[in-house]
C-alpha cells in the first residue's frame, strides 16, 4: 500500500515537473515563423494585421509613410490605365511594339471593339494633367483629385481597361482608393485601418517582429515575393519553426509582375498561379526544411468569390473539371498544392492520421477530415515522432481582421503544440 502511494505520488511529481518544464519553454521559445510566397500574395498584408491585433498598432510616421504609399498606387494605378487605353484604341501593332502591356493585352482583347478604349475628348484635360506628372510625384491635392475622381466615374474606357488589371498590373484595391479619392485629397488625410490593409506597396528585404499570442513568443519575418527578392530568402532560413506560406487564390488569370514590364516574354506560359506552385514546390524541396512544419494560407478567399463567377480556374489548371464555384475550386487547388509534397515522411496517408480539433482542444485520432469555420486543418505525424511536423491549411482573407485573428489563434496552437511535443513534453 505504502509502494502504492509512494509511485503515485511520484507520478504526480513528474507531471508537475513536465508542466513546470511546459510553463517554461513557452514563456522563453521564441517561435520563429517565415512568411513565404510569391509577390503580392498578402505576406505583408497578414504581417500588418498582427501588428494591429497583437502588437503596437501603427505609428503617426508609419502612417505617413502609407499615405504615401496610397498617393503612390492612386496615381500609378491611373496613368497606367491611361496609357493602355490610349495605346490599346490605337490598334496597330507598330504603335504599341514599345510597350509589352499593351501588346499582351490586345492579344487577350483582340475580340472586343477596341475603338471602346478610346477616351473622348472631353477627359483631355485630365488625361493630360495626369501624364504631365513628374514621376513618382506622391501628394494628391485637391485638382489631382478632381481629375482622378472624373475618370473614374465618367469614363467608360478607364473602367473598362481596369477589368484587365490582371494583365496590367494594377491592384485590385485601387478601385477602392479611386472610391475614396476625395477623403484621400484632404489635407489632414491620414490613412485609417482599410487604407492601410489595402494598400500595395512590393516589399524589399525583410521585416521582422515579435509577437506575443496566447502567452506564446513568435518572431515572424515578411520578406519581399518578388523574383530578385526571393533569392534574399536563404538569408533567413536559420532557426524557422515554421514556414507560412501564403498563396494567392486569386492570381490563377494573372500575369507575374516581372513578366508584365519583360521584354519578349510569352504571356501565355506566364502565369502567377504556376510561379506561386513552382516556388512552393522549391521550398518543400530544400534540405533545411525537410523536417520544418509548413502552414498553407490560400489567400484572397474574398475576391475569388467574385472572380470564379467569370474567370475560370481552368486558366492555370486546365485539368480541373469540376464546377466553376468557390469550395470545389479552393478544394482542388489545396489538393494540388498538397499533391507538391515529394518527402515520403511527409506523406499524407502515414501510417498515423491526426486531425486536430482546435476548437474542442482534442485530438481525434483517425478520422480523416475536420472542418472549422472553413478552416481546414491537417495534422501529419510521422509513427516515429521525433522528427514530428505538419502540414496545415487555411482558406483566408488577410484584410479580415477577424479572420485573421481566428486563423492565427489556430496557428499558435499548432506550433505551440509541436513544440512542446518535439520536447519530448506532451
Ligand atoms: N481583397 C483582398 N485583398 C488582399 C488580401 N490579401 C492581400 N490583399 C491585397 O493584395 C495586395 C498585395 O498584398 P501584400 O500583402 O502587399 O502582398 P505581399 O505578398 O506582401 O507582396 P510582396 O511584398 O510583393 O511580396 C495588397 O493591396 C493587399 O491589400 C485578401 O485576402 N483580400
Ligand atoms: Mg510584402
Amino acid at each position: 500500500m505504502g509502494e502504492c502511494l509512494s509511485s503515485g505520488r511520484d507520478e504526480r511529481d513528474r507531471e508537475v515537473e513536465r508542466e513546470i518544464e511546459r510553463d517554461k519553454l513557452l514563456e522563453t521559445k521564441v517561435h520563429k515563423l517565415l512568411l513565404l510566397g510569391t509577390g503580392g500574395s498578402g505576406k505583408t498584408t497578414f504581417f500588418k494585421q498582427l501588428k494591429a491585433i497583437h502588437g503596437e498598432g501603427h505609428s503617426q510616421r508609419e502612417k505617413e509613410s502609407f499615405r504615401k504609399q496610397i498617393y503612390g498606387q492612386v496615381i500609378e494605378s491611373m496613368q497606367i490605365l491611361i496609357r493602355q487605353c490610349e495605346l490599346v484604341a490605337k490598334g496597330s501593332p507598330e504603335e504599341i511594339e514599345d510597350d509589352d502591356r499593351a501588346e499582351n493585352l490586345q492579344k487577350v482583347i483582340q475580340n472586343e471593339e477596341l475603338s471602346e478604349y478610346k477616351i473622348s475628348d472631353e477627359f483631355e484635360e485630365s488625361t493630360k494633367y495626369l501624364k504631365a506628372l513628374p514621376n513618382g510625384s506622391a501628394q494628391i491635392d485637391e485638382q489631382l483629385a478632381k481629375h482622378i475622381g472624373k475618370l473614374w466615374a465618367e469614363c467608360k474606357p478607364i473602367r473598362k481597361m481596369f477589368e484587365h488589371r490582371n494583365m496590367i498590373c494594377v491592384p485590385d484595391s485601387s478601385s477602392y482608393f479611386f472610391d475614396e479619392i476625395d477623403k484621400i485629397a484632404l489635407s489632414d488625410y491620414l490613412p485609417d485601418a482599410s487604407d492601410i490593409l489595402l494598400v500595395r506597396y512590393r516589399t524589399t528585404g525583410m521585416q521582422e517582429r515579435e509577437f506575443c499570442i496566447n502567452e506564446a513568443i513568435f518572431k515572424i519575418l515578411d520578406v519581399g515575393g518578388q523574383r530578385n527578392e526571393r533569392k534574399k530568402w536563404i538569408f533567413f532560413f536559420e532557426g524557422v519553426t515554421a514556414i507560412l506560406f501564403v498563396i494567392s487564390l486569386t492570381c490563377y488569370d494573372e500575369i507575374p509582375f516581372e513578366d508584365v514590364s519583360d521584354l519578349g516574354v510569352d504571356v501565355s506560359s506566364s502565369n502567377s498561379m504556376l510561379e506561386s506552385i513552382k516556388v512552393f514546390e522549391n521550398t518543400l524541396q530544400l534540405q533545411c526544411f525537410q523536417e520544418t512544419t509548413f502552414i498553407l494560407f490560400f489567400n484572397k478567399a474574398d475576391l475569388l468569390a467574385e472572380k470564379i463567377k467569370h474567370v475560370p480556374i481552368t486558366c492555370a489548371f486546365p485539368g480541373y473539371k469540376g464546377p466553376q464555384e468557390f469550395k470545389p475550386a479552393v478544394e482542388y487547388i489545396r489538393n494540388y498544392f498538397l499533391s507538391l509534397n515529394k518527402n515520403k515522411a511527409r506523406e499524407m496517408l502515414l501510417r498515423f492520421l491526426y486531425f486536430f480539433n482546435i476548437r474542442q482542444k482534442q485530438i481525434v485520432k483517425g478520422s480523416f477530415f475536420c472542418c472549422c469555420n472553413n478552416t481546414f486543418l491537417f495534422l501529419i505525424c510521422t509513427v516515429h515522432s521525433p522528427p514530428f511536423f505538419f502540414f496545415s491549411t487555411h482558406v483566408t482573407t488577410a484584410t479580415d481582421s477577424r479572420n485573421v485573428e481566428k486563423v492565427f489563434n489556430d496557428v499558435q496552437q499548432c506550433v505551440v503544440n509541436w513544440s512542446i511535443k518535439h520536447a519530448g513534453l506532451d
